[in-house]
């Protein structure tokens, strides 16, 4: 059904094992996103700064991170992943982080102003205005905080295509620790995703700034789906 509403170049990009020379149009698509000028809102993040974002979006152990380290190793982005700075607000012992930690316990999305709050003070310490922005927005709640808080749109939107199968696995073998890594959360955070990430998709996919990539196959395999987004604009700013 949602492949239907999918963009012309999430279409194009998610035939990702297309040799690339298919791909012309989906690279001058991806020109022009990237090339767009930011958003300007009065006395917002984007006023201070051009800022070039992209959302990165996917089911939990899609690959998000790990792809996200790729684009920062190979484009300059800054990763910011609005899970880990929740994490780190837990380390800090603040009172939000009590409230953070029972959430992400139960797989529940954090109301929007924690995680906004978190991501803009980031953004605002940061030189670099190129932000990849990990597991965010995960809901309609999320985005419209974003868009209100920050005052700035991204100007594209990555999403992990990946079986929940796969997703369950990587995460039981992820070995990192986290608390939401067991098998009862994962359940709850696939549940959470499947109810919350749709209309986002879909608002994104309307305004042609989705880029659906399959997220089987090898770290590297992925990869090679993904550069092409980047590699239309480099240079560029
Ligand atoms: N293409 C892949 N094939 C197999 N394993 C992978 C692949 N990509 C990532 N992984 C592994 O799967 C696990 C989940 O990946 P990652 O942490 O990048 O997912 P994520 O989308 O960020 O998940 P979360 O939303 O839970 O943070 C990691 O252990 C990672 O090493
Ligand atoms: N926008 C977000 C992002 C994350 N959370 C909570 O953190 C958990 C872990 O997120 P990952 O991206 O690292 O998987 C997630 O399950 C949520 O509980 C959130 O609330 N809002
Ligand atoms: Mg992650």
């Amino acid at each position: 059904m949602w492949r239907r509403a999918t963009s012309l170049s999430s279409l194009i990009f998610s035939s990702s094992r297309r040799p690339l020379r298919d791909q012309g149009a989906y690279s001058l698509k991806a020109w022009e996103f990237f090339c767009a000028e930011p958003f300007k809102g009065e006395g917002c993040l984007s006023k201070e700064k051009n800022l070039f974002i992209t959302f990165v979006l996917g089911g939990p152990g899609s690959g998000k991170g790990t792809q996200c380290a790729k684009i920062v190793e190979n484009f300059g982005y800054t990763h910011l992943s609005a899970g880990e700075l929740l994490r780190q607000e837990i380390a800090s012992n603040s009172e939000d982080g009590a409230v953070i930690l029972d959430m992400i316990k139960e797989g529940k999305i954090v109301p929007s102003e924690m995680t906004v709050k978190l991501l803009k003070k980031e953004m605002e310490s940061c030189d670099n205005g190129k932000f990849l922005i990990d597991g965010f927005p995960r809901n309609e709640e999320n985005r419209i905080a974003f868009e209100q808080i920050i005052g700035a749109e991204p100007n594209s939107v990555l999403f992990f295509d990946c079986p929940e199968e796969e997703m369950i696995k990587r995460v039981l073998n992820r070995n990192e620790g986290r608390v939401d890594d067991n098998i009862d959360t994962i359940r709850k955070r696939l549940k959470v995703f499947a109810a919350s990430h749709y209309p986002v998709i879909e608002y994104y996919s309307k305004k042609g700034k989705l880029y659906k990539i399959d997220a089987i196959g090898t770290e590297d395999e992925i990869f090679e789906r993904v550069r092409p987004v980047f590699a239309a604009c480099k240079g560029a700013h």
